[in-house]
C-alpha cells in the first residue's frame, strides 16, 4: 500500500517504523540473554502478530520453533467482546518447553490472560509474552508480561499488524484514525 493512499485516514502517527525496529533489537537481545542455551517455541497470535513474530525472530541468534495460534475477540469492531475464540490451535505439543508468545497488542488484557491460562494447562516448562504495544489504562485484567515493546495510551490503534475491520495491517508504523473513518 502507498502510505499516502491512507494518509487521509490516520490522524497521527504514534511510533515509526525506526522506533519500532530499534526497541526490537534490545526486545531480542535481552530475550537471547534470558534463554541462553535453552529450547524456545515462539507462539505468535494470528493475525495481528504477524509483523512482531516476523521481526523479533529474526533478530534472535537463537535457535527456536515457531507455531501459530489464531484467536479473535475483536471481530470487526473496537471493543473486545471479551470472549476469545480458538479459530486455530498450535500443531505443537507444549508438554516441557519455553513457550513465548508474541503479541502485537495488549490492550485490555483478556486476550492474553486467557491464553496464558490456556498454554499453561498444557504442561509447558513456562510461558512468557512478548508484546510489541501495551495500554496499561485500557486494563481490564492483570497480565504479566515479561517484554514489552512500548507502553501507548488509550487509544485505538492500527498498523504494524494491526487491523481496523481488516485493513491497515501492512503500515510499517504504529498510528491512530481519524474520526471519519469509524463513520
Ligand atoms: O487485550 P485485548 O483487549 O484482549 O486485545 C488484544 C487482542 O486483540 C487483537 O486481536 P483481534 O481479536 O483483533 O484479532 P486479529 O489479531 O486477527 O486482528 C490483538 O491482536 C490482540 O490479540
Ligand atoms: N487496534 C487494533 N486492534 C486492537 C487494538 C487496537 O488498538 N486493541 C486490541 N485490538
Ligand atoms: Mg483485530
Amino acid at each position: 500500500m502507498d502510505q499516502s493512499d491512507v494518509a487521509g485516514d490516520l490522524a497521527d502517527i504514534l511510533l515509526t517504523e525506526e522506533q519500532l525496529g530499534s526497541r526490537l533489537d534490545e526486545m531480542a537481545a535481552q530475550i537471547d540473554a534470558d534463554y541462553a542455551g535453552k529450547d524456545l517455541l515462539l507462539v505468535g497470535v494470528l493475525k495481528g502478530a504477524v509483523m512482531v513474530m516476523a521481526d523479533l525472530s529474526r533478530r534472535l541468534h537463537h535457535p527456536v520453533s515457531m507455531d501459530w495460534m489464531a484467536v479473535s475477540s475483536y471481530g470487526s469492531g473496537t471493543k473486545s467482546s471479551g470472549v476469545v475464540r480458538i479459530l486455530k490451535d498450535l500443531d505443537t505439543d507444549l508438554s516441557g518447553r519455553n513457550v513465548l508468545i508474541a503479541e502485537d497488542i495488549i490492550d485490555s488484557g483478556l486476550t492474553l490472560s486467557w491464553l496464558v491460562q490456556n498454554l499453561r494447562s498444557r504442561g509447558p516448562e513456562s510461558v512468557e509474552i512478548a508484546t510489541m504495544l501495551r495500554k496499561p489504562d485500557a486494563a481490564k485484567v492483570e497480565v504479566d508480561v515479561k517484554y514489552v515493546g512500548f507502553d501507548i495510551p488509550n487509544e485505538f490503534v492500527v498498523g504494524y499488524g494491526l487491523d481496523y475491520a481488516e485493513k491497515y495491517r501492512n503500515l510499517p508504523f504504529i498510528g491512530t484514525l481519524a474520526p471519519h473513518v469509524y463513520a
